[in-house]
This record gives structure tokens, C-alpha cells and sequence, in this order.
């Protein structure tokens, strides 16, 4: 049994206090909290001086590639990657091949979650059979597996049927579910490779414009609002989109909505290097885009920030920017990132960051034992960050066994000390435990 009694640790930002963590929940919170003499020795103590205590991270938007893409990424070098980062809980896309669109496959991929012991996995169930996006998959069985799927996402492709996305959003009612959209218009953007504006006629890149993005999130909140059901839009990255998830809001429709930390930080300008490692859908925007969004999540618009981790190994990188793959990693430095953009610059408090990176991505994801607030009885699902320090990202030493980060190089500040799953520690002085 672990026992664990962290000193001076401060709570979402707040004044130092001591946390003890026994049996996998919060045993006490207080100012000096004392060991009785008869378990002292079974009590590891850490001095959290300077530290910020954040209940766990859960990410609703993480590629694991499990099962069929193991050079790119497993559930063990992903979860580990998840650890790092400070999450106790991500939710692994259906993208993977075979794709997750049977009970079989989704409890294939919880148990190999649960056997790596990093951070609990909760499958992503698959829309439609095979992604293909013309025959709904078996919604019910996954919801009713021992991975009790309740988020459902074609990502990568588009639910773009119209008549098979309402009866998605009808079906998945009935277990409380919510399908997760990856809005983009497919004819608006056949062989799109980046933004579209002067900067992609000028590179002489295929434009993906912001209303392929725009268009589908519309429709989708109209249909959500039609059946009465839950719709949360994936990487939400224009300055429209968040105009338009603000509207579905101020009519009460159930609309959640996640931004990337690459989409906080990063604008379209990248591409003219033509460095793959920017290449990522949907694709980086302008730097209006970057201020709408970050303001759509410090006002609330945006409920949460996903990482959307889409690992891919160099092969697949490493070749000129039409045959590169889409995506980049995002485990490792999501909160990094988040600090850089977001705390730093005064417009969310850390108690702010807990809302956007913990309680409302597990509350989206219906978890229960995830996104608890930091107090006594609580299970003990704890990240230690301290703020105070910077590092320099280095791709080589990352748990990803991809190596596709845009920040290489890149002077990012904070850093997860510890993290903790249940009481057990999977992180602790930066590395794994
Ligand atoms: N985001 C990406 O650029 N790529 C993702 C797919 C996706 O999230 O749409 C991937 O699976 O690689
Ligand atoms: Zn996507
Ligand atoms: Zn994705």
C-alpha cells in the first residue's frame, strides 16, 4: 500500500497546504499534517515547496495507434507520454486498425490500458463501421462493454452524411452519450493541405478553408438541437467557429467544444518553412484565429483543451509536405503550453486550468472517478506541476515513440513533477515512476 504525504503543495494555485494520500483517495488535506509514529515508515514524504497541486488531466483527444499502428505508438508509450504530462485519464481515438468500432476492439484497447498501469484509457468508439461513414457501428454494444464507451468519434474523417449524424445523435441518447465531431466539409476540402488564404495561394499549398470547419459545426449544433441530443466539435481552430459554438450556447443547445494547445500557440505563417512537422488538421490558422480562440476559451466558449496527440512515425513525417501525415504530439507539453498561453498571459487562473483540463473533460467523457476536485474521500488523482521552471524541449527524450513535436527546440516553461493514479505515483521527480 503506498502512503504518500505531499508538504506545501499549493491547491489550483491557492495558499501551501499538506495533502496525504492513502488507499488511492485524499486522506486529509491541512497546514502541518503529522504521521503518526506507527506508519511513519511506510509514509514517503515529498516537499511540494512551489509546486501547484491540479487534480489529474484527462484528455478527451488522444491517438494511441493501438491496435495496428505500434510503430507510430502504443498504449504503453502513449500512456506513459499521458503521465508525463500529468494525465491520469485520456480517451484513445477510434482511428486505429482494425478500427474501434466493435465491443471487441474497445475492450482490446481499455485492458491494455489497464495492463500498462500509466493512466486509465476509455476507448473512443467509432461512429460509423470502419469510418467509412455510411453505416452506423454497433453504438450500443461498445456503450454496454466493459469499456462503457460513452464518446463516439469518426475523427480524422467527418460524420459527414447529414441523415447519419442525426441518427447518431438520436442513438447515442440512450446511454448518455455524445458524439464527438471532426468538422470538416469533405468536397470543400479534397486534397486540402494547409489554411486557406493569401499564404496558401503564395506557398502554392491546397487551402482547407475555415468554412469546411465552419459549415459542419453549424449543422451539427442545428442537429443537436433538433433531436435533443449531445454534440462535442473536436479541434475547433477558427475564429467562426468559436462565433458559432457561442451562439449554440446562448441558445442552451448541448454543445461542448475542444481546443488544441498547437492551435493556442501556432499560427498558418509555419507552413512557408514547408517543415511537415507543421502539417496537422485541421491545419494551423492566422494569427486572429489564435487570439478568438484562445478568447473563446478563457471566456468559456470553448469548455476544454484536447492535445489530439497523433503520433506518426518519420517515415511518415520526414518526406515533403503533400505526403506527409497530419497530426503532432501533444501529451508531453499540453499543459506547458497551456501556461505559456493561457495562464501567463493573466487570461485563466490555475483553478481555471483544472476546469478546462480536468473536471469538463471527464464530466464530457461521463467518468467518475476522474475530474474530482482536489479534497478529502476523493480518489487520489493528483498532479504536481511547478510553474516556476523552464525547459527545452528535446524530441529525443520524449516516452512518445514518435518523435513529431513542433516544439523541438523550443524554451516552453513549467514542468509535471509527480503524478499520481489511485495514490500510486506513475510520475515522480519528472520521470517515470
Ligand atoms: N489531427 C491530425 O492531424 N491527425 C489525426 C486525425 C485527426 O485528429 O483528425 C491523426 O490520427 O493523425
Ligand atoms: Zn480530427
Ligand atoms: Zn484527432
Amino acid at each position: 500500500m503506498s502512503r504518500y504525504l505531499l508538504k506545501k503543495a499549493r491547491i489550483l494555485g491557492g495558499e501551501a497546504t499538506d495533502i496525504y494520500l492513502e488507499d488511492g483517495r485524499i486522506f486529509a488535506i491541512g497546514s502541518d499534517l503529522a504521521v503518526a509514529d506507527a506508519i511513519a515508515p511506510e509514509v514517503e514524504v515529498i516537499d511540494a515547496t512551489g509546486l501547484i497541486a491540479l487534480p489529474g488531466l484527462v484528455d478527451l483527444h488522444t491517438h494511441l495507434r493501438e491496435p495496428g499502428r505500434e510503430d507510430a505508438e502504443t498504449v504503453d508509450t502513449g500512456t506513459q507520454a499521458a503521465a508525463l504530462g500529468g494525465f491520469t485519464a485520456v480517451h484513445a481515438m477510434a482511428n486505429t486498425d482494425p478500427v474501434a468500432d466493435t465491443a471487441g476492439v474497445v475492450e482490446q484497447v481499455w485492458r491494455l490500458g489497464r495492463e500498462a498501469g500509466h493512466c486509465d484509457v476509455f476507448p473512443v468508439g467509432a461512429v460509423t463501421v470502419g469510418l467509412k461513414g455510411e453505416q452506423l457501428a454497433e453504438l450500443g454494444a461498445m456503450a454496454d462493454s466493459a469499456a462503457r464507451v460513452r464518446v463516439f468519434s469518426d475523427d480524422g474523417k467527418c460524420v459527414a452524411d447529414p441523415v447519419l449524424m442525426r441518427r447518431a445523435l438520436e442513438y447515442v441518447k440512450a446511454f448518455d452519450g455524445v458524439v464527438a465531431q471532426h468538422a470538416q466539409e469533405p468536397r470543400l476540402t479534397e486534397d486540402a493541405q494547409m489554411n486557406e488564404g493569401e499564404l496558401s495561394g503564395r506557398l502554392g499549398l491546397r487551402g482547407w478553408p475555415a468554412v469546411a470547419e465552419e459549415a459542419i459545426i453549424a449543422r451539427d449544433c442545428l442537429l443537436a438541437a433538433h433531436v435533443g441530443s449531445r454534440l462535442h466539435v473536436c479541434h475547433l481552430s477558427t475564429a467562426g467557429s468559436v462565433e458559432i459554438v457561442r451562439w449554440a450556447k446562448s441558445k442552451g443547445w448541448n454543445v461542448t467544444a475542444e481546443a488544441c494547445p498547437h492551435h493556442l500557440l501556432l499560427t498558418d505563417e509555419l507552413a512557408a518553412t514547408y517543415d511537415p512537422i507543421y502539417k496537422v488538421n485541421p491545419p494551423l490558422r492566422t494569427a486572429a484565429d489564435v487570439e478568438a480562440v484562445r478568447a473563446g476559451l478563457a471566456d468559456g466558449t470553448i469548455d476544454i483543451v484536447a492535445t489530439d496527440h497523433a503520433p506518426h512515425p518519420h517515415e511518415d513525417k520526414d518526406c515533403e509536405w503533400q505526403a506527409a501525415a497530419f497530426g503532432m504530439l501533444g501529451l508531453e507539453t499540453a499543459l506547458s503550453i497551456v501556461q505559456a498561453t493561457m495562464v501567463d498571459t493573466g487570461a485563466l487562473t490555475w483553478a481555471d486550468v483544472a476546469e478546462r483540463m480536468s473536471y469538463a473533460p471527464a464530466r464530457i467523457g461521463r467518468l467518475e472517478d476522474h475530474g474530482r476536485p482536489l479534497a478529502e474521500g476523493e480518489p487520489a488523482n493528483v498532479v504536481l506541476y511547478d510553474p516556476a521552471v523552464t525547459r527545452t524541449v528535446e524530441a529525443s527524450e520524449m516516452a512518445s515513440l514518435s518523435r513529431n513535436t513542433p516544439y523541438a527546440g523550443m524554451e516552453l516553461p513549467g514542468r509535471v513533477v509527480a503524478t499520481f493514479l489511485r495514490g500510486r505515483p506513475t510520475v515522480l521527480d519528472g520521470k517515470l515512476a
